[in-house]
């Protein structure tokens, strides 16, 4: 096989004054636009043609075979041509890459060609901002510590003696560093907490710096950055991660319906208290808990600030595995780097496939949680459960 390999290499490269990358464009690849089955991503398709033009990095022949399936049985649906003879190694291999797509329509080869050179881009992209590895430099974060090794970037909160309370300017870093994450050389993305908690969630003094335009204002950016912050987590690309180290409240559990796997210690606790602070709900768990768990433990949860232990939320499908405390790091980490060996491309794709249909309501659901938080944050319930906490006269 690596002999076809280098042969494949050579024969897309004898065009010799060519990039690898402009070879890579062979022939056939060129979109002949014939004006007939024009459909609604036709646009996509094209555009991804081009930017298979501009990649930087070779992809290797692997995928340059499995683009050139995907795009012959786009254009021209299943394999149409008699099988090239058996010495014939390049037309062969093409020729089998196509032939093993069997039936699939047309539009999903279609857009698993757009899918496939997006991730492409994006990991051609961050190649030639940096490489993984444990001296891959990281941007300085005040709140978290972003590291990046074994093909795992970890984005840890670092707020311990605050338990980790999610401040104004930690939800900003958390949106740059997952966004650093997306385009990075990793495989996968965990996010965890440093000391005992995984993190209180919003820090209730976020509340407490008001600007000019007065408390209304005030809600109005806070409801601007939490649908980012939250969009952030609904669009992240590649498989996302929580490992949650101890007891993660408000946001820090809602937002855990968006990752993609979530394993616990044993001495974590999900606690969501929204009536308790005249809240409501955030994260899309308002859309995602009652699917996770069906709408009477949602409701337990999230209305009634039911606490979960990590076995029973587990139970309830929000946590994927527990883990005795004592072994829990050693376990997670050594699992997480064996699926961090995954073909990236393939998890990447694989995680776009499940979500893709989703996406869409989730972010309708974030802008209406975000704009019913906006009014609830200026109600009298609300101001007064954080005055309550934050004068020390209550704790959850
Ligand atoms: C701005 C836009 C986005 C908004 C999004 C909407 C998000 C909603 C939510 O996340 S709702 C959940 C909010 N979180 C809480 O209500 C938790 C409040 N904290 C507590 O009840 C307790 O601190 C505790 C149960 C988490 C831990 O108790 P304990 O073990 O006794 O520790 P301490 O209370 O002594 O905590 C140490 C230190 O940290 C401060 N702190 C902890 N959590 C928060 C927090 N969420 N906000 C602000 N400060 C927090 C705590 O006050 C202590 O400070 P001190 O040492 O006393 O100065």
């Amino acid at each position: 096989m690596a002999g076809v390999a280098g042969r494949l290499a050579r024969n897309w490269c004898r065009s010799a004054v060519l990039s690898p990358l402009q070879v890579f464009s062979f022939p056939s690849l060129q979109l002949h636009l014939s004006g007939t089955a024009m459909r609604a991503s036709q646009d996509d398709f094209e555009n991804a043609m081009n930017q298979v033009k501009l990649l930087k990095k070779d992809p290797g022949n692997e995928v340059k075979l499995k683009l050139y399936a995907l795009y012959k049985q786009a254009t021209e649906g299943p394999c149409n041509m008699p099988k090239p003879g058996v010495f014939d190694f390049i037309n062969k291999a093409k020729w089998d890459a196509w032939n093993a797509l069997g039936s699939l329509p047309k539009e999903t080869a279609r857009q698993n060609y757009v899918d496939l050179v997006s991730s492409l881009s994006s990991s051609s992209e961050s190649s030639s901002q940096g490489k993984p590895g444990a001296d891959r430099e990281q941007q300085e974060y005040e709140n978290l510590v972003v590291t990046s090794e074994d093909g795992i970037t970890k984005i840890m909160f670092n707020r311990p003696t605050r338990k980790n309370a999610i401040s104004t300017q930690m939800y900003q870093e958390i949106m740059l560093a997952l966004k650093a994450a997306s385009k990075d050389d990793s495989t996968i993305t965990v996010v965890t907490g440093n000391g005992d908690y995984y993190s209180s969630g919003n820090d209730l003094a976020n509340f407490t710096d008001i600007p000019p335009g007065g408390v209304e204002e005030k809600a109005k950016q806070s409801a601007i950055m939490l649908r980012d912050f939250v969009d952030t987590f609904i669009d992240f690309p590649k498989p996302l991660i929580a490992v949650v180290n101890g007891p993660a409240v408000g946001i820090s559990v809602t937002t855990l319906g968006l990752f993609d796997a979530v394993y616990a210690s044993d001495k974590a606790t999900f606690h969501t208290p929204f009536s308790h602070l005249g809240l409501s709900p955030e994260g899309c768990a308002s859309y995602t808990f009652p699917k996770i768990m069906g709408p009477a433990k949602a409701t337990e949860m999230l209305i009634f600030g039911k606490k979960l232990t990590a076995r029973e939320a587990c139970a309830q499908g929000l946590v994927t595995e527990v883990f005795p405390d004592s072994t829990f790091q050693k376990e997670v980490w050594t699992r997480l780097k064996a699926y961090s060996k995954l073909p990236q491309n393939s998890m990447r794709i694989s995680k776009q496939v499940i979500r893709k249909i989703e996406k869409e309501k989730l972010h309708a659901v974030n802008a209406e949680e975000c704009s019913v938080l906006q009014k609830r944050w200026l109600s009298d319930e609300c101001m007064n459960a954080t005055m309550n906490f934050l004068s020390k006269r209550s704790k959850l």
